[in-house]
């Protein structure tokens, strides 16, 4: 980790009810003043509800998808205005389930994120290779090909993070190795600066996701290029999450 603010991410993907709010009051109780960012991103329905209950607290809290126009016929489908309305600062793109359940692709993540950044929202844009392309010796290839294609113009290092997320690592338990963590964050900060400032692209957080526990936080942490997580399965539970969110203190 470098000296760039850590921010450590919770997605509960398809998770959460109002009950689970006690978490949200748990995790701010454990962690009054954390030496980090820390945000969390419930389904759509629960944002004004974790609002409310993140309110007076540090915890952020941030959508998992937009689409990419203000209003319109998208039924089903939620605004980047909407969601800043709500009180959300912040919104993941192009998460691999979504790339593989919606069929998103880089130029409508592209889209999204740009509609993010005109709501005045932080767009967490979401890249990793699969198994297969990893196997394949692929997995900078796609790391820098999705970063391209998904990166919108006026992108800067406030209002993007990029969360790598090795497709295989997600859910599973497997997590990258520290070497293969390193070698893609390294080569992720070295392409951002042809897509971006100098200073945005040595600024710009990149996040490593895919089964981070409160017992792989700390030596995922210690890569220089890592700032930070975003984390699925173990953001559930205010212990898990708070066990990570020490870990990059
Ligand atoms: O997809 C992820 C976060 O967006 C990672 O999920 P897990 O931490 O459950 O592997």
């Amino acid at each position: 980790m470098s000296d760039i603010r850590p921010l450590i991410a919770g997605n509960w993907k398809m998770n959460g009810s109002r009950a689970a709010m006690a978490e949200v009051s748990a995790l701010a109780a454990a962690h009054p003043a954390p030496g980090c960012d820390v945000m969390l991103c419930p389904p759509a329905p629960l944002l004004p509800i974790m609002v409310e209950a993140a309110s007076g607290t540090k915890i952020a809290v941030g959508a998992q998808d937009c689409h990419a126009n203000v209003s319109g016929a998208h039924t089903g489908d939620t605004s980047a205005t909407l969601i800043a309305e709500l009180g959300a600062t912040a919104v993941i793109v192009g998460h691999s389930e979504r790339r593989a359940d919606h069929g998103e692709t880089d130029a409508a993540i592209a889209a999204k994120a740009a509609a993010a950044h005109q709501a005045g929202l932080i767009a967490i844009i979401c890249i990793g290779e699969t198994e297969a392309e990893r196997d394949a010796g692929r997995a900078l290839e796609v790391a820098r090909s999705q970063l391209a294609g998904s990166l919108p113009a006026g992108a800067t290092a406030a209002n993007t993070v990029i969360a790598y997320e090795p497709v295989w690592a997600i859910g599973t338990g497997k997590v990258a190795s520290v070497a293969d963590i390193d070698e893609v964050h390294s080569a992720l900060r070295t392409a951002l600066a042809d897509l971006m400032s100098a200073e945005d692209a040595a600024a710009t957080r990149l996040l490593y996701g895919g089964s981070v526990k409160p017992g792989n936080a700390a030596e995922i942490f210690a890569v220089t290029d890592v700032n930070g997580a975003l984390v699925g399965g173990a953001s559930l539970k205010a212990a898990d999450f708070g066990g990570i969110i020490a870990a990059a203190e």
